[in-house]
């Protein structure tokens, strides 16, 4: 047995490592992140906040692979990445589902793309749609669906081929805040369900507070880390608690915390 400080340290999922970023363009150069170190557990729910253009898109396109970093480099489980990969889903604000799919064919799209076995992973994506509440509206078309029903499918879309990470861009931005709340715990308890390694982009300070194990705040572009804030209340989270003493007060610090920064 092990002595506990020679106890292995279990690999980050996520290694982000001096990753700065910037863009080459006709007007010349947008530094947009400055060299920073992230380090991201398997499971872990990570948030980013920070203000408009700091960079929080490109740190999360960085991590797909659909950009390469500038300097640094960012490892997801065993390997750096280099390209596109599939060891991440993606979300984005609009759930950009095809009309003419209906739920089922849409949540499929990646298989097919990815040329992964169909029968092998067609009840993967009606176990995800049950879960994610849509069982019965297999057969629908995404504009039979609300907002919030789409903004699942497009979740239960990004895990079929069964990604170590959830990556998710202001997935929740274009729902009205009951929905939004709403998504918040659902997107919890399918985070805790699958166990995925979560990394969400948000400009809601609540939903980073509901949702995040740790909350990273990034500077101004070209954004830095300015803070990290652990999220010390307990899963699973009920909507309750974000009227709890707890809450408010990390929510408020956090806000203050923006607020210098942009000021
Ligand atoms: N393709 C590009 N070419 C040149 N500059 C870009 C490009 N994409 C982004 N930028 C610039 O890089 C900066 C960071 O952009 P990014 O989209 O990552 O910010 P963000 O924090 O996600 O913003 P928001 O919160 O408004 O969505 C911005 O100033 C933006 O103008």
């Amino acid at each position: 047995m092990l002595a506990p400080d020679q106890a292995p340290v279990p690999r980050a999922m996520i290694e982000i490592t001096r990753v700065a970023k910037t863009y080459r363009t006709k007007d010349g150069d947008v530094p947009s992140l400055r060299p920073i170190d992230l380090s991201i557990a398997d499971g872990e729910f990570v948030v980013v906040v920070g203000p408009s253009g700091c960079g929080k898109t490109t740190l999360l396109r960085m991590i797909a692979g659909l950009m390469a970093p500038s300097e640094g480099r960012i490892r997801v489980g065993d390997r750096v990445v280099m390209k596109p990969h599939s060891d991440v889903g993606i979300v984005f604000q609009s759930a950009l589902l095809l009309p003419w799919r209906t739920v089922l064919a849409n949540v499929m799209m990646p298989v097919e793309v990815k040329r992964l076995p169909r029968a092998e992973y067609l009840p993967r994506a009606e176990a995800l749609l049950s879960m994610a509440g849509l069982a019965g509206f297999e057969s629908k078309h995404p504009w039979q669906l609300s907002g919030g029903m789409q903004q699942r499918v497009a979740i239960c879309r990004a895990l079929v081929h069964d990604p170590k990470i959830l990556l998710m861009d202001e997935p929740f931005g274009a729902l009205d805040a009951m929905t939004r709340e709403r998504m918040n715990a659902e997107l919890q308890r399918i985070q805790l369900e699958t166990k995925k390694t979560a990394f969400l982009i948000t400009h809601s300070i609540p939903e980073a507070v509901f949702l995040a194990d740790r909350i990273v705040v990034l500077s101004e572009r070209p954004g830095s880390i300015a803070a990290i804030y652990e999220v010390p209340i307990p899963r699973p989270r009920k909507l309750d608690v974000l009227g709890s003493p707890e809450f408010v007060r990390l929510t408020q610090t956090i806000r203050a915390h923006f607020k210098a920064l942009i000021d």
